[in-house]
């Protein structure tokens, strides 16, 4: 699958060119059929660009915004991505949005992941928009190199579902929307920063190894080519 790369000066701007790109994008879903939906990732990178976005101008009493992938630990974790996204994006104009979490207080991670399933499911397919992140063991979502559902999780064939994820590299047990979730998105971005981040991009794209570096399935199976956005 192809891609474009789109690069710019510094984060500030590219957060600012990244929320424009989203808002129109969920605007053309609102008018398209009344609702929009758009999955976000966690980690360092996004906080600039979730602050941009929560003021654009839009409906946003018609968007529902849910998680790519997200720890099993209740929302007011530190390392919640729930906290993440209610600090930086659920605010401002975006205070009226929809959240969907994927963490729910069950006895297990797979009862909570069923009972996520559900919820994003009724956002119905494909998801408007989709931001993932990479982290510089080539994850994205929480597809992590030696993750115990990794198979499971690349693969397209299965239907689209919330899985659970454990890896050395994951810290707390996760839940993950599957690749079968994210791969035909109406907009399928990457968002990475840094000359660190760089790198391990061109290290995925010179290799086909999807158990080594998870982004590859991504960068070179999902249906939707997938813009990049990169700033140092
Ligand atoms: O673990 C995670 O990390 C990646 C990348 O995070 P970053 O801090 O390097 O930006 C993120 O995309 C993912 O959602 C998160 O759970």
């Amino acid at each position: 699958m192809t891609h474009s790369l789109h690069t710019f000066e510094n984060g500030a701007a590219l957060a600012t060119a990244l929320a424009g790109r989203v808002a129109e994008a969920l605007k053309a879903a609102i008018a398209a059929s009344d609702a929009a939906s758009l999955a976000v990732s966690g980690g360092s990178t996004p906080k600039a660009f979730f602050e941009a976005l929560s003021l654009e101008d839009l409906d946003w009493s018609k968007v529902s915004v849910t998680l790519v992938d997200e720890r099993f630990v209740p929302e007011d974790h530190p390392r919640s991505n729930h906290l993440l996204v209610a600090t930086h994006l659920l605010k401002n104009k975006a205070a009226e949005a929809e959240f969907v979490p994927l963490y729910a207080p069950e006895d297990s991670i797979e009862a909570a992941a069923a009972v996520a399933t559900d919820a994003v499911s009724d956002l119905g397919t494909p998801l408007d928009v989709v931001i993932l992140g990479m982290g510089s063991d080539g994850h994205t979502a929480s597809f992590f190199p030696g993750g115990d559902n990794l198979e499971d999780a690349l693969d397209l064939e299965l239907p689209p579902r919330v899985i659970t994820m454990q890896a050395s590299g994951a810290g707390e047990p996760r839940l993950t929307l599957s690749f079968s979730s994210l791969a035909d998105a109406g907009l399928l971005i990457l968002h990475i920063e840094g000359e660190e981040k760089q790198a391990v991009l061109e290290k995925a794209l010179a290799g086909e190894d999807e158990a080594e570096m998870p982004i590859r399935a991504v960068l070179s199976r999902a249906e939707t080519p997938v813009d990049i956005y990169w700033a140092p």
